[in-house]
């Protein structure tokens, strides 16, 4: 059974510029997906090719299993939020929010009622009259966000609608929106470029990559089991080394190294030949042990590494160390402090440890 909305095999370009390589994505009714990615990966364009200001070359965007892809933005029974709110000055917030329902020529009397409803449904009741330029800018994406659930969408495309707010503001709209979307059961689209915003917000992540989706999962799949090194350090496993493995069966025997210990780590399901191997693991994914104390044997299932501490400071909560590994550096957060110049041993659990071959 294919998905309420459809992406199959999308391609889009600018010109000569191909910047969706082939996109197929399939999202249920209800769902909330997150369209994450670096500047310019493609997420805003496969939002509005979803909405219809792009067209595809080649592939469709289906709705319910209704073909659309030819069809304008406005009869595919969507609404888009954008990060500049989009408000016309002049107008007051019942006004903006009414502005679809005017265009769409529902009567006075059913408009009025509506934009009562959205109203309160955004905590905007006190604001009815007044215009966007006497409103902040969290209270400007409420009604935003008004103007667009106005016309009962079937779909809410949203794109960066958070990125305008200061900090504090942005958390409380981004559970407003969340807690909304739920409630209406409504099938969300939502760019962003900010990971924890996509880790909290969506049931499911699409990570892109140069026009192509680099991994879809909920966001405990592509937190906890990223499919390729580029997601890996998206979703923020930044430390990088190289290891020697040997594969066979269930384990993955890593060689001796200069600077870790052989060891042997269960599969995990992972799919790695024997050979140079890159792995990549969190600051916080480690236990740090101080060498003198340290009997040696970090137990089975776990990588040990050896090092120095470098650089130590503390960002608050953790103490970060800078640990070198020989030519290298990686970063560690711990509960403790471990002076500059201490031997150190690193202790990770193979589940906490990403494991790509080296290309
Ligand atoms: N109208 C356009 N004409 C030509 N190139 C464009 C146009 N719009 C976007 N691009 C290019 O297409 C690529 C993808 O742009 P897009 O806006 O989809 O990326 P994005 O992932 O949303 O980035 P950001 O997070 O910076 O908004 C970029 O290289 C961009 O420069």
């Amino acid at each position: 059974m294919g998905g309420y909305l459809e992406v199959a095999g999308a391609r889009v370009s600018y010109g000569e510029l191909e910047v969706l390589k082939g996109v197929d994505l399939s999202v249920a009714k209800g769902e909330f997906v997150a369209l994450l990615g670096s500047s310019g990966c493609g997420k805003t364009t496969l939002l509005r090719t979803i909405a219809g200001f792009h067209t595809p070359s080649h592939g469709a965007i289906r709705i319910d299993g209704r073909d659309v892809t030819r069809e304008p933005p406005d009869r595919r029974g969507m609404a888009l939020v954008f990060q500049s709110y989009a408000l016309w000055p002049h107008m007051t917030v019942d006004q903006n929010i009414g502005y679809g329902l005017k265009i769409r020529r529902v009567g006075a009397g059913a408009a009025a009622a509506r934009i009562a409803e959205v109203r309160a449904l955004l905590g905007l009741d006190a604001l009815g009259r007044r215009k966007p330029g006497e409103l902040s800018g969290g209270q400007r994406q409420r009604v935003a966000l008004g103007r667009a659930l106005a016309i009962n969408p079937d779909i809410l495309l949203l794109d960066e609608p958070l990125s305008n707010l200061d900090a504090r503001i942005r958390l409380t709209v981004r559970h407003e929106i969340s807690a909304l979307q739920r409630r209406l059961g409504i099938t969300a689209v939502h760019v962003t470029h900010d990971r924890e915003e996509a880790m909290v917000m969506a049931d499911r992540i699409v990570i892109l990559n140069g026009g192509e989706i680099a991994q879809v999962g909920t966001p405990q799949q592509v937190y906890n089991q990223p499919a390729s090194d580029f997601v890996a350090a998206f979703m923020g496993a930044e430390n990088v080394i190289d290891l020697d493995v040997l594969a066979g069966g269930e384990t993955l025997i890593v060689a001796e190294g200069p600077h870790n210990r052989r060891a042997a780590l269960s599969r995990q399901g992972r799919d790695l030949a024997s050979g140079s191997a890159m792995a990549r693991f969190r600051s916080e994914a480690i236990s740090l042990v101080d060498a003198r104390g340290s009997d040696g044997e970090p137990g089975p299932g776990v990588l040990q590494l050896e090092g120095v501490v470098g650089q130590v400071s503390y960002p608050g909560g953790l103490w970060r160390h800078v640990i070198h590994l020989g030519e290298r550096t990686v970063m560690v957060d711990a509960e403790h402090c471990f002076e500059a110049g201490t031997a150190v041993h690193l202790r990770i659990r193979d589940d906490r440890l990403y494991l790509f071959p080296r290309s």
